[in-house]
């Protein structure tokens, strides 16, 4: 069974929120809220239909959303997004992790202490988020070609995006759908339950965080162990994103969600493993792949048109030949132009 990914539209709006249902909250970018799912769409469309790359200086927070979409079928079984560049309407706030060694000569004691600091470091950086593979369709690689379809995107549209990529990972949440590191931290300062604000974050944006969020540095050792033990841990579906973005080059260097402690990690967006692997070349040939013929993702089309899929290819003089079954679910044929990586 052939999969493509392709841009979201409006009609998928019922999809998305389908999908949505299913994630079990604490989903940033991928709230239960029709509301806030058609604006979404809405920044979606927007930036597809903006044909000018623009100055990365004064570039807006653009939003792509890609949907995995079964070939034969239509069905839609996953979506992901791609955010140009963060912080630029409202600022994007991490915690950073810092380290204060103090030594006392009279007691012969040196002391490490970790605290957490509110900072806007990443500013700037372009994101990665939203991953969402349909929980049938788990564990048989579409989870990957749903996130490395993104670094083609990126790769396709570099002049959009910036030198620093980040992904947020979900922090863990207890059997109650609560948050160790919210009711350790932020919660003591907002009179809201980890539920309340996650409901109120997917509603209205999660600038009320930033606004009622401690400035000063919090002292790990001044916290309930539940929270400390939570720091930069993923959530458990998460294992597999965070196993892929380490696949890709991404690393943890300290940043935190300031909502549920979760990773922030990092990565040089030339030196993304996908990214910095993909090549562009001409389409040959249309014809079934024989024994030489390698497994590739390849993607084509520019903004809206954009489409990728995994394939079987097999070098040709300057370009390649492309197996029937992608040429198909891309939509092109010889003298077409692809990227593409291999699997
Ligand atoms: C994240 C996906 C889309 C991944 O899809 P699949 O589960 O099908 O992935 P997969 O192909 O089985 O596995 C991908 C890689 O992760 C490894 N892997 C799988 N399960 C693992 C686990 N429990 N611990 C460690 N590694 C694990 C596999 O061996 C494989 O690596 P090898 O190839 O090396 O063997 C899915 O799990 C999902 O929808 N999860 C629920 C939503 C979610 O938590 N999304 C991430 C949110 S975080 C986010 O959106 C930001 C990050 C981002 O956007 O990239």
């Amino acid at each position: 069974m052939t999969h493509v990914i392709r841009a979201a539209r409006a009609a998928d709006l019922e999809h998305l929120y389908e999908m949505a249902k299913l994630t079990g909250g604490g989903f940033t970018n991928l709230p239960p809220d029709r509301r806030a799912l058609t604006a979404k769409l809405e920044r979606a469309a927007a930036a597809f239909a903006n044909s000018e790359e623009g100055d990365p200086e004064t570039q807006k927070d653009e939003l792509f959303v890609l949907i995995l979409e079964d070939v034969a079928t239509r069905e839609v079984r996953g979506t992901c997004q791609i955010f140009t560049r963060v912080g630029q309407t409202w600022p994007f706030y991490s915690y950073r992790m810092a380290t204060l060694t103090q030594h006392s000569k009279e007691l012969g004691r040196t002391f490490r202490a970790e605290m957490l600091n509110l900072v806007t470091d990443l500013e700037g950086s372009s994101e990665v988020g939203g991953l969402f593979l349909h929980p049938g369709e788990r564990a048989g690689g579409l989870g990957m070609l749903l996130a490395r379809s993104r670094y083609l995107f990126i790769a396709m549209h570099r002049g959009r995006f910036a030198d620093r990529i980040l992904a947020e990972l979900r922090g863990v949440i207890d059997e109650r759908g609560g948050s160790p590191f919210w009711d350790g931290v932020a919660g003591r300062f907002f009179g809201m339950s980890f539920q309340e604000a996650d409901y109120f974050n997917a509603i209205n944006g999660n600038q009320f965080i930033a606004d009622l969020m401690p400035k000063h540095p919090v002292y790990i050792a001044m916290l309930p162990e539940t929270a400390r033990s939570a720091i930069g841990l993923p959530h458990p579906s998460g294992r597999a994103a965070m196993r892929m973005l380490e696949t890709e080059g991404f690393a943890a260097e300290g940043y935190f969600d300031i909502f549920d402690g979760g990773p922030t990690m990092t990565a040089r967006t030339d030196r993304v493993r996908s990214i910095a692997d993909a090549k562009t070349v001409p389409v040959t040939e249309v014809r079934p792949p024989d024994e030489t013929a390698t497994r590739a993702l390849v993607a084509t089309g520019r903004l809206a048109d954009f489409r990728c899929c995994f394939a079987r290819i097999t070098p040709d003089g300057a370009g390649v030949a492309l197996d029937p079954d992608a040429a198909k679910a891309l939509g092109i044929g010889p003298g077409d132009t692809v990227w593409h990586v291999a699997r």
